[in-house]
């Protein structure tokens, strides 16, 4: 018999047991699982090349769960090579994945073998509900069925008007901000202050314009609903809390351990319970959010509902077009069998799951590309260009009309899509700068992986060899996105550089000898496999409309500032700038991207 206790007994008892004597015996359970695995069951990953634990309790997790930690990532697999051994809890050998072959059977023939940890989807079940991010197995095939037809390039073409909807918006909004700072400065400086800034330039923030616009497309998009109309001055309390989440979601990475015992404890409302009651700043946070967001998703569904949205409503009244995602997927569902259908708790779990996948992923990418296009001139004015080309193009066709609302000009959605400088920078920016580097995944069985060993040989190269590694049950790892995505043996040398012309000289700019699985254009970005990214064309389509609409208009150069991309889960930028109390001088960060713009040509 087991020296531990069994989930089994904690449950059977909980009745008559303390919430202080649970805390305790859970705490002993997790500490003790841990232990027999590092201690009784022998090292699972001999040989296999790693930095050594940083912590004897935490083993390299601070340092991968760490806001600075993106180039600890980076050195793993530039220094160990493409299968890594890590260190978990308590000396738990773990794996930190970023080979092509590898990932190609994690994420495709032994798909099986593996899933999502226990950790993060029993967290994602108590913070969004049964939503896509929390299910597995048949339920979560099923979701997908449902939900995956709202992201049919069809249907995401009947949304592409919001999209430029919020994009003109954001310019006009935009334009008055940059006026105001430019009256401003204009009559706060003398002349030959004025003769040294920047004529005709103003500061903005693309990353806080971006997160508002992300939040807005989605909102509107997939569940039509205005989060943030970006010209009012405060943004709103969803924006600051859902911006919020993620971070705070990070630095609770050890708290997080106890997710899925948590969830196992007794009925819904003594978890609920269970939570309020713990004193703790962030907790507390994420419970807010979390309500917000639930809160919200049920105001939105009774609305939705009680208007009555039946296909013959969806195709008529606003000249056939739908209005948003989840009345599709209303729709979609209403007409299934009742046994795949969803129910309540599980649509509003879908909605909050892609407001939030939706906003946090485009708002890391879209200041990225702005911050990259200042920082490379030439390649701006290769893009911005090719956008005004394409507006003149469109003007001096004859059926030109069409294409005009409200008197703004907007390219067709297969003209914008194939804008050959775009469509570069874009995925140029995903493949070296993805906003989610890592993610982590359990082995449900045990399996044996195929990778390619590096080996450094007597001449500072490295020879690679194939080898296959074996996977125990239960055993986490860190699959590398960020890693896969600037692998010298699938980009070629210069996979550590931002080069959009790599996808002007071909289309598929990477070795033909390395499939992976359902990726994106060659890369991880969107991940693969049976747990892809559901929403990438939507994805795609709204930063194209974004960048195109602003671009257009606009042109970015850099600030003195120093921006630094910090990682929590998601990656953003902060500014770091010289603070002075008290008579001591301390750089501090603040969540920004500041950059030079002006309209038109007028920035120097
Ligand atoms: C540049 C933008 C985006 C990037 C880089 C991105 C990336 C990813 C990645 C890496 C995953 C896998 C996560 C994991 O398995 O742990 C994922 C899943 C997901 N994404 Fe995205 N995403 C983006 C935009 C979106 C958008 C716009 C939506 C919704 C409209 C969305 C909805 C989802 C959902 C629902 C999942 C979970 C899918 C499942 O488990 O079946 N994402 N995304």
């Amino acid at each position: 018999m087991s020296i531990f206790p069994s989930m089994a007994f904690l449950q059977q008892n909980f009745e008559t047991l303390s919430l202080h004597h649970a805390l305790t015996l859970l705490a002993f359970y997790q500490l003790s699982r841990w232990l027999y695995r590092s201690m009784v069951v022998s090292p699972p990953f001999k040989g296999i090349p790693g930095p050594k634990p940083a912590s004897w309790f935490s083993g390299n997790l601070g340092q991968l769960f760490n806001a600075k930690g993106l180039p600890f990532h980076q050195h793993l697999s530039d220094f160990y090579g493409g299968t890594v051994k890590v260190y978990g809890f308590f000396g738990d050998e773990q794996l930190y994945i970023s080979d092509p072959l590898a990932i190609q059977a994690i994420l495709g023939k032994e798909q099986e073998c593996f899933d999502e940890t226990a950790v993060f989807l029993e967290a994602n079940k108590i913070i969004f509900g049964p939503g896509l991010v929390s299910t597995t197995g048949e339920l979560h095939k099923r979701q997908r069925k449902l939900a995956a037809p709202m992201f049919s390039t069809a249907q995401l073409a009947k949304i592409a008007p919001t999209f430029y909807d919020i994009a003109e918006k954001l310019v006009d909004v935009l334009q008055r901000e940059v006026n105001d700072q430019l009256s401003l400065t204009h009559s706060a400086n003398t002349e030959e202050e004025n003769d040294e800034k920047r004529v005709g330039c103003a500061v903005l923030d693309v990353s806080e314009w971006s997160c508002r616009v992300s939040l807005e497309a989605a909102g509107r998009a997939i569940l039509g609903y205005s989060f943030d109309p970006l010209d009012s001055p405060v943004s709103n309390p969803y924006t600051t809390a859902i911006k919020e989440l993620i971070p705070t979601l990070f630095s609770l990475a050890l708290v997080r351990q106890f997710a899925p015992f948590l969830s196992k404890l007794g009925p819904a409302w003594f978890r609920r319970k269970l939570v309020e009651w713990t004193p703790n700043r962030k907790v507390q946070k994420v419970k807010a959010t979390s309500d917000l967001m639930h809160e919200s998703a049920k105001a939105i569904l009774k609305e939705r509902r009680a208007q009555r949205l039946d296909e013959a409503n969806l195709g008529s009244g606003d000249g056939g077009r739908a209005k948003d995602l989840i009345s599709m997927l209303l729709q979609a569902n209403a007409r299934a069998a009742p046994e795949e259908r969803m129910g309540d708790d599980e649509l509003t779990g879908q909605m909050a799951v892609l407001i939030f996948g939706a906003q946090d992923t485009t708002s890391s990418v879209m200041p990225r590309v702005f911050s990259l296009l200042a920082t490379h001139p030439d390649v701006q004015l290769n893009v911005r260009e090719e956008i005004r080309n394409a507006y003149a193009r469109m003007r001096q066709h004859d059926g030109y009309d069409t294409d005009y609302v409200n008197g703004k000009a907007r390219l067709d959605q297969e003209t914008l899509m194939g804008l050959p400088w775009l469509d570069a920078v874009v995925k140029e920016t995903l493949r070296l700068y993805p906003p989610v580097p890592f993610v982590r995944r359990t082995c449900t069985k045990e399996a044996s992986i195929p990778y390619t060993r590096t080996i450094p040989d007597n001449s500072n190269t490295s020879v690679a060899s194939l080898a296959s590694v074996s996977i125990p049950k239960d055993t986490t790892f860190f699959l590398s996105i960020a890693g896969c995505n600037r692998m010298r043996s699938v980009w070629g040398d210069d996979a550590g550089e931002w080069k959009p012309e790599r996808w002007l000289e071909s289309p598929q700019p990477y070795s033909k000898d390395v499939k992976i699985p359902g990726a994106f254009s060659g890369m991880l970005s969107f991940l693969g496999g049976g747990r892809s990214c559901i929403g990438y064309r939507f994805a795609m389509l709204e930063m194209k409309i974004v960048l195109a609409t602003v671009l257009s208009r606009l042109v970015f150069s850099p600030t003195e500032d120093r921006i630094v991309w910090n990682l929590a889960q998601i990656t953003s930028p902060s500014v770091c700038r010289a603070v002075e109390r008290e008579g001591r001088v301390s750089v501090e960060e603040t969540k920004a991207l500041p950059l030079f713009a002006a309209f038109d040509d007028a920035c120097g």
